[in-house]
C-alpha cells in the first residue's frame, strides 16, 4: 500500500483542493488539528500583507465520519476568501479582459517560475505561471502533511520543527524539549526568546532596503524503529525521498542529512556512529548520521536541516526583461513576504511526515488503522533485538 495525494487550485483563485488516497480506516482525524498546522503556515514575523487580509476556510469533501476515516479518499477544500475580487481576472469560464491585462506579469522575477514557467507552457505574460508556482499551494500540502502527521502520532511517531537562522543571523538547534516545545509555538519558529530581537531586526532592516531573506531550519522526527525505508532500488532510499520532498518546498535550496556537509571534511573515524552493547541490546552515542543509514531509518532521531534562498519579490526590484517589447526594466513589484522561512519549516515538517507516512504504510500495510498500528510495533519490538 502507499499514499498519494493530489491538488487543485491557485493562489488568487477560488481555493485547493486536496484529494489524499490509501488512508487506512480508523484513523481518528480532526479538523481543528489541521486548522491549527494551517494556522502555524500562515506564522512568522517579516510575511506580507496577505496574510493578515485572508484566512484559510477548510472544509472536508469526503472520507471521514464522526471523525474517523472510512477507508475512502480523503478531501478537503480550502477557500480563498479573496476569490471574488479576483474572480474577473481568474474566472474559469470567461475573465474581464481589461482586469485580467492589468493583472498580467510581463516583467519576471528573477528567483521565481515566472519567466521558465512562461516559455514552458506557452504564456505571454507570467500571470498562469506565478497562479500555480506561487506557494500558497503549501496550505493544501500542509493539509496532506498534517493527515500524514496525525497517523505517525498513531505510531508514536513526532515530527518537529525549528528555525535555525535568518537572514545570515544564525542560532543553536534546539537542545531541550522546551526548546522544540518553543519553536513550535514562536511565531518565528524559533526554540529561545533572547534569539527572536536580533532575527525581528534583520527582517526590519530587510523590509526597509526593500530586500528580501532566506534562513536554514531543522526538521526532526523522533520514534522511529529501524528498517523504514530500503536500499533495495535508488528510489526507495528513504534520505533521498526525505530530501526530494523537502527540496520540493518553494524556496528551499538545500538539504542535510544529520551532520551533512561537515561529514564531507572529516575522516571516517570521526564520521561515523559507533555501535555499542547495551543491556539488552546495543546503543549508539552520536547521531552524525541523522538517523538514516543504507537508505532506511536505523531507530535514531531523523533530523534534517534546510537551506531557503530569499523570496524573489523585492521591494527594490532586480533587473529582468519586459516580455513583450524585450527592453531591459526592472522585475515586477508584487506585495509580498519579505522572510517566509518560519512558514516553509512548516510544510517542511509536513512534507517530511507525508514521506515518513508512506515509507510506514509500504512497510506496514493494512487497510485499518489497528492492523498498520500492530505491523508497525511487530517492526519497532524486530529493531529493539532485545535492546
Ligand atoms: C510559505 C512561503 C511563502 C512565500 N512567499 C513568497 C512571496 O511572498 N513572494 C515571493 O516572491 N516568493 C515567495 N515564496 C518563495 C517562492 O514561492 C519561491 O521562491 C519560488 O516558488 C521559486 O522557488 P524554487 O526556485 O525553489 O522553486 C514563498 C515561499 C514559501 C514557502
Ligand atoms: C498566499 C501565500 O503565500 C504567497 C506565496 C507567494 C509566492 O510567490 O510563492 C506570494 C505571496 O502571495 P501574493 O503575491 O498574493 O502576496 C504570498 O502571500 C500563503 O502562504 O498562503
Amino acid at each position: 500500500m502507499t499514499l498519494r495525494f493530489l491538488t487543485s487550485g491557485e493562489s488568487h483563485g477560488r481555493g485547493y483542493l486536496t484529494v489524499l488516497e490509501g488512508f487506512p480506516s480508523g484513523l481518528a482525524v480532526s479538523l481543528e488539528r489541521l486548522r491549527e498546522e494551517l494556522a502555524r503556515r500562515r506564522r512568522g514575523y517579516g510575511r506580507g500583507a496577505r496574510m493578515g487580509l485572508e484566512r484559510d476556510v477548510l472544509a472536508c469533501w469526503g472520507g471521514l465520519r464522526d471523525g474517523f476515516t472510512t477507508g475512502a479518499p480523503l478531501g478537503f477544500v480550502l477557500e480563498n476568501t479573496e476569490w471574488e475580487q479576483w474572480r474577473p481576472v481568474l474566472d474559469p469560464q470567461g475573465v474581464d479582459p481589461e482586469q485580467a491585462e492589468a493583472r498580467g506579469v510581463t516583467r519576471p522575477r528573477p528567483g521565481h517560475g515566472d519567466l521558465t514557467g512562461c516559455l514552458k507552457y506557452g504564456h505571454g505574460e507570467a500571470r498562469n505561471a506565478l497562479e500555480r508556482a506561487s506557494a500558497r499551494s503549501t496550505a493544501a500540502w500542509t493539509v496532506a502533511g498534517t493527515v500524514a502527521r496525525i497517523l505517525l502520532e498513531g505510531l508514536g511517531v513526532r515530527v518537529r520543527g525549528a528555525v535555525t537562522g535568518l537572514g545570515g543571523v544564525e542560532i543553536s538547534p534546539p537542545e531541550t524539549e522546551d526548546q522544540w516545545l518553543r519553536a513550535r509555538g514562536s511565531e518565528l519558529g524559533c526554540p529561545r526568546e533572547e534569539d527572536e530581537a536580533p532575527w525581528r531586526r534583520r527582517v526590519d532592516q530587510a523590509r526597509e532596503g526593500g530586500q528580501t531573506l532566506g534562513g536554514t531550519f531543522l526538521v526532526s522526527l523522533t520514534g522511529l524503529p529501524p528498517g523504514l525505508g530500503s536500499f533495495a532500488e535508488w528510489d526507495r532510499r528513504l534520505d533521498g525521498r526525505l530530501a526530494g520532498a523537502l527540496m520540493a518546498v518553494p524556496g528551499i535550496k538545500g538539504v542535510e542529512v544529520g551532520d551533512g556537509f561537515r561529514l564531507a571534511a572529516l575522516e571516517g573515524g570521526q564520521a561515523h556512529d559507533e555501535i555499542f552493547p547495551a543491556p539488552g541490546g546495543f546503543c549508539r552515542r552520536t547521531n552524525r548520521a541523522g538517523g538514516l543509514e543504507g537508505g532506511m531509518t536505523n531507530g535514531e532521531e531523523v533530523l534534517l536541516r534546510c537551506a531557503m534562498k530569499p523570496i524573489p519579490t523585492l521591494g527594490r526590484p532586480l533587473r529582468t526583461l519586459d516580455l513583450r517589447t524585450h527592453e531591459a526594466v526592472e522585475a515586477q513589484v508584487e506585495r509580498g513576504d519579505v522572510c517566509a522561512v518560519p512558514s516553509a519549516c512548516v510544510v517542511a515538517e509536513a512534507l517530511a511526515a507525508w514521506t515518513m507516512a508512506c515509507a510506514a504504510a509500504e512497510c506496514c500495510g493494512g487497510d485499518r488503522m489497528e492492523e498498520l498500528a500492530g505491523r508497525f510495533e511487530e517492526l519497532r519490538e524486530r529493531g529493539r533485538w532485545e535492546r
